[in-house]
């Protein structure tokens, strides 16, 4: 049975500086965690202390009862059953697809390493090219192969590091697609680092926000979507605009705003309507595919809206608008 890998209180310093701050985390079997965080927020450092590649300082991990780190103790990598993906592929150059899935393999003997090597090919999509050399496939088969290579072990957990970046953005989403669904399928922790939000919102169970080596909230996806614990958390999710409430027209807002509070709105939010007295001057028109980004001046204060193409007002205009409440979130001036 798949247990769960729990970090409790872990701390990393280098030198002075402590990249990773009591962070507590619990990945469970099944779930995908994006661990999202801008560059320098303490990611890799994380996902290298769950890996076993340093000590903490403070703090323990485990997988379930199996104390894996703690400040006296590092189980070593190669034996955390934990397998690892990163952005650059590492395969063996010298082995084939199959050689290179079957490397970690030799344990059971030849033949079955072969054949088990053969069904992970297999399984994502693989079957064809199972005797090239990794020079030989494409970035997309590469990472592929890569995630064969890291779930044919049967790893008790899986951490992958910014696994699809490196991946042309055309091929991103299927190859993610079809990794994260053997991943699920495979029943066991796995822990996503990405920069992007998007990626997280589209591909992970449950999403841990960390930055300055902070774990500032974590939770279902949906939930730290519509429920940011703050403005910092809100704006690692997307795009936000911020307005004062000293600055708010008459009717944007449509619920009591107490001053001194910052409103931060998802540009899914900031609705065209023109029954609302709050108005706004149309800066720009964006074409961003099926939606349009329109850039609002309203009451001194800048806003962005998404909008659908076909009812996208033009540049120049004046339109009225209003703020879709479940999509607005309130916070302290102060709190950033
Ligand atoms: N071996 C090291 N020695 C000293 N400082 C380090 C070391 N590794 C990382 N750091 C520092 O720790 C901080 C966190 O780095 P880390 O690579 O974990 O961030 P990250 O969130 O993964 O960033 P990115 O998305 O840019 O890769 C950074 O300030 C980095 O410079």
């Amino acid at each position: 049975m798949s247990e769960t890998l729990t970090a409790t209180g872990i701390s990393r310093r280098y030198g002075t500086s402590t990249v990773v701050k009591d962070v507590s985390l619990t990945l469970q079997p099944g779930h995908i965690t994006a661990l999202l965080g801008g560059s320098g927020a303490g990611k890799s450092t994380l996902l290298r202390l769950f890996a076993g590649l340093e000590p903490v300082d403070t703090g323990e991990i485990r997988l379930g009862d199996q104390l894996l780190s703690s400040p006296d103790k590092t189980v070593p990598a190669e034996k955390r059953r934990i397998g690892l993906i990163f952005q650059d592929f590492a395969l063996f150059p010298h082995l084939t697809a199959a050689q290179n899935v079957a490397f970690g393999l030799k344990s059971m003997g030849k033949e079955a390493a072969r054949a088990l090597a053969a069904e992970w090919l297999e399984r994502l999509g693989l079957t064809g090219r199972a005797e090239a050399y990794p020079h030989e496939i494409s970035g997309g088969e590469q990472q592929r192969v890569a995630i064969a290579r890291a779930l044919a072990p049967s790893p008790a957990a899986i951490l992958m590091d910014e696994p699809f970046s490196g991946l042309d953005p055309a091929l991103r989403g299927s190859v993610r697609d079809t990794a994260l669904a053997a991943i699920r399928e495979a029943g066991i922790p796995a822990l996503l680092v990405t920069h992007d939000p998007t990626e997280a919102l589209e591909s992970a169970d449950c999403i841990a926000i960390l930055q300055g080596g902070t774990l500032l909230q974590q939770g279902e996806a949906a939930e730290i979507y519509m429920n940011p614990a703050s403005a910092a958390v809100a704006a690692s999710l997307g795009p936000v605009s911020r307005l004062k409430a000293e600055h708010l027209p008459e009717g944007l807002a449509g619920q009591a705003v107490p001053a001194g509070t910052e409103l931060i709105v998802r540009p899914e939010g900031v609705l065209h309507d023109e029954n609302s007295p709050a108005r706004a001057k149309v800066l720009a028109s964006q074409l961003t595919g099926p939606l349009c980004r329109l850039l609002l001046q309203c009451n001194g204060q800048a806003l962005t809206a998404l909008v659908p193409r076909t009812t996208a007002p033009k540049a120049g205009t004046e339109i009225g608008i209003r703020l879709d409440p479940a999509l607005t979130f309130m916070f302290q001036s102060a709190d950033t």
